[in-house]
């Protein structure tokens, strides 16, 4: 009677040790999207009352209460070149884009009077889409394209005249096939519409911690390089797609050498 008792406890518990790291992975994601809306709204008054509304130094308060939301997924970040962020007046960061866990990333070296460019849909995702809104996030719709462009025609107007910094991601879209995507024009456009320097940051591979496929999500390190700046003065419409593949080179090779082992082992376009 007892080992028939045992025989689904025998059954159960290899099989909930052998899934444990996809229970960790489902866990951690949860948890992730759950807090972000949690700290969202406790965000949303804090940002009301202290602007009134959607106002760039919003962000301010979104990055101070993001900070410490790696310490619980067991990430940590470890960001060079800083000095390149020491620019005045506006400029356009690009960096690529794994995950929405990059959000973090960009919170821990996120400058002052920088929001960033987002796809439309996310305003709708509750809490966390109505703090985007009060942080100054520019909304761009990808599937109408003469909007998009417009909309980021008026980003760079906006740009110069209140002084303001804005990060695109050029890939257009979360990747995570270990390199980069080749990247849309528009933030080159905005760089060069504006005649601001662009910043090229770096996330390193996400492949030795997080894997979307195998469902597992440990705790790593992302390392952030900040590039030095491409200056865009006296460019042309005529040097968008130069500009765009000499940046995409500078950040491909970054991006190798700061992924290493990670991404020789996972990555198709490592050869
Ligand atoms: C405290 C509370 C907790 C809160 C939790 C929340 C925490 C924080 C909140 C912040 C979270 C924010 C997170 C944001 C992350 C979101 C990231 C995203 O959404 S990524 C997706 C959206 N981003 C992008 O798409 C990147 C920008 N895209 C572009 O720049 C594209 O170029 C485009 C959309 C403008 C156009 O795309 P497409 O047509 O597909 O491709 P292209 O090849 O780039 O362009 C086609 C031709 O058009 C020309 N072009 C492009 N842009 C312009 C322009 N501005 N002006 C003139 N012409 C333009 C381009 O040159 C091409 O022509 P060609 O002849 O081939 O050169
Ligand atoms: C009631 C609505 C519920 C919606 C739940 C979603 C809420 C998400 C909550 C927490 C995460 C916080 C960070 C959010 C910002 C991440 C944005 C992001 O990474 O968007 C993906 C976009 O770049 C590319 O999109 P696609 O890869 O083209 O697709």
């Amino acid at each position: 009677m007892d080992a028939v008792w045992m025989l689904p406890v025998l059954l159960v518990l290899p099989l909930l040790l052998w899934t444990s790291s996809t229970f960790v992975f489902y866990f951690k994601k949860c948890f992730y999207v759950a807090y972000m809306m949690l700290l969202a709204v406790i965000a949303i008054p804090v940002c009301i009352l202290k602007s009134g509304g959607r106002d760039i130094e919003n962000m301010r308060v979104i990055r101070f209460m993001v900070r410490h939301v790696k310490y619980f997924l067991g990430l940590r970040f470890q960001v060079s070149g800083w000095e390149h962020l020491q620019t005045d007046g506006p400029y356009v960061i690009i960096s690529n884009h794994q995950s929405s866990l990059d959000v973090l990333g960009v919170m821990e070296i996120l400058p002052d009077r920088c929001t960033m460019i987002a796809k439309k849909e996310l305003i709708w995702a509750g809490t966390v889409g109505m703090i985007c809104w009060l942080g100054g996030i520019v909304f761009i719709n990808r599937q109408k394209t003469s909007d998009a462009k417009n909309v980021m025609s008026d980003a760079a107007k906006t740009m110069l005249a209140d002084k303001i910094r804005l990060w695109v991601f050029p890939e257009g879209t979360r990747n995570q096939n270990g390199g980069l995507l080749p990247f849309k024009k528009g933030a080159f456009h905005l760089a060069i519409q504006a005649q601001v320097p662009i910043i090229p940051i770096v996330f390193s591979s996400y492949s030795n911690f997080y894997l979307r496929k195998e469902k597992e999500f440990k705790s790593g390190t992302i390392t952030l390089k900040v590039l030095p700046k491409i200056e865009t003065k006296g460019l042309t419409t005529d040097d968008v797609t130069t500009l765009s593949e000499q940046s995409f080179g500078i950040m491909r090779s970054a991006f190798m050498e700061i992924s290493g082992q990670s991404v020789q082992s996972n990555g198709p376009s490592t050869h």
